[in-house]
């Protein structure tokens, strides 16, 4: 559905020191850095797919997704969505995504709600009775009853988040781009969102292409994430496999009855204990859960058990600077 080939894009940004006399000087002579927002990024993503696009401030994954929407227009490189290339077909491509910036908006501001709703349905041109059943369908999973008509302006930034989300759904396309749909919400708002994203991918096969700083995105949404840093793809993968690349080692916590000989367990370290709870660390490199368990269990009468792994908020830290981002 999407195939994205080596994909580059630079920016020229004019560079002014401060003062009145670089002011001047640059009516007549600008001076400009080079910015290689994008280097020869390649990927496909096949229909039905959420992937997560992930990356430090700065690394391209705006400038990705403005890509893919058509809005940019890349230095090299070739982008095929649907059978289009964004920025040549706009009028017929942009029928087939919905895009939705999370630190924009593309609702008017001052009018109802509904009345941006409309617009859209004419500048789509989307027949009446398709309009009216997905507004329907939008109003009741969203929430959006006591919503429609309030101007913009007066909305929370959750409530106007639904509202964007909405907007960019009206015309039922088959992807759906998000940068940043998150960004400021509460975790209630954070959660209905997410449980959005997941049903029109689940009951509508809308593929979603998610950029997001938040973990907890990543982690309840996306079958796959793609890594970005300094323009480059360093990851494709699933959220599995990087816990498996950058991650080893397992918490196990154990309660269990009282008693007072010290634990021994060659190749784990105790970092709490208690006649009643252990508190271990794991490396499943070297050594394996199942032997831990055994051991633990020839000690101890076992009450309970929990094993946490490394929090994936943890493991993108670590990614970061493995990968000096
Ligand atoms: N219109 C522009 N003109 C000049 N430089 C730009 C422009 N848009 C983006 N850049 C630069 O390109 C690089 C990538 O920016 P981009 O917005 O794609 O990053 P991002 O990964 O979305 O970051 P963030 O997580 O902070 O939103 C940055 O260095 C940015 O300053």
């Amino acid at each position: 559905m999407i195939q994205v080939e080596g994909i580059s894009k630079t920016f020229l940004v004019a560079k002014r020191p401060p003062g009145l006399k670089h002011a001047v000087k640059s009516l007549f002579h600008r001076e400009y850095t080079k910015v290689e927002a994008l280097q020869d990024i390649s990927f496909h993503i096949p229909k039905g797919e959420i992937v997560g696009y992930i990356g430090p401030n700065g690394a391209g994954k705006s400038t990705t997704i403005k890509v893919m929407s058509g809005i940019l227009v890349p230095d090299r490189g070739s982008c095929t969505i649907m059978g289009h290339t964004p920025w040549k077909d706009r009028v017929a491509y942009v029928k087939n995504i919905g895009v939705v910036f999370g630190q924009r908006s593309q609702l008017w501001w001052d009018v109802p709600v509904i009345d941006s709703f409309e617009l859209l349905r004419d500048i789509y041109r989307i027949p009446q009775g398709e309009y009216s059943s997905m507004l329907t369908l939008l109003t009741d999973t969203l929430d959006l009853g006591s919503l429609l008509h309030m101007p913009v302006r007066q909305l929370s930034l959750g409530q106007r988040m639904r509202c964007e989300i909405a907007a960019s759904l009206l015309h039922s396309p088959d992807i759906l781009f998000l940068d940043e749909p998150t960004i400021g919400l509460d975790a209630v708002s954070k959660i209905a969102v997410r449980n959005f994203i997941k049903t029109i991918n689940r009951e509508k096969g809308v593929t979603v292409i998610l950029t997001t700083h938040d973990m907890n995105d990543i982690e309840a949404l996306a079958n796959r994430i793609l890594l970005i840093g300094k323009g480059t793809l360093l990851y494709d993968g699933s959220v599995q496999g990087l816990r498996g690349r950058f991650s080893t080692k397992r918490t196990i916590t154990a309660d269990y009855r009282e008693n007072t000989v010290p634990l021994q367990l060659p190749g784990a370290s105790i970092l709490s204990w208690t006649p009643d709870r252990a508190v271990i660390s794991v490396d499943t490199e070297q050594l394996m859960m199942a032997e831990v368990l055994t051991q633990l269990s020839s000690q101890v009468e076992l009450l309970d058990v929990a094993i946490d792994t490394q929090p994936i908020e943890d493991i993108i830290v670590q990614m970061y600077k493995e990968y000096q981002l």
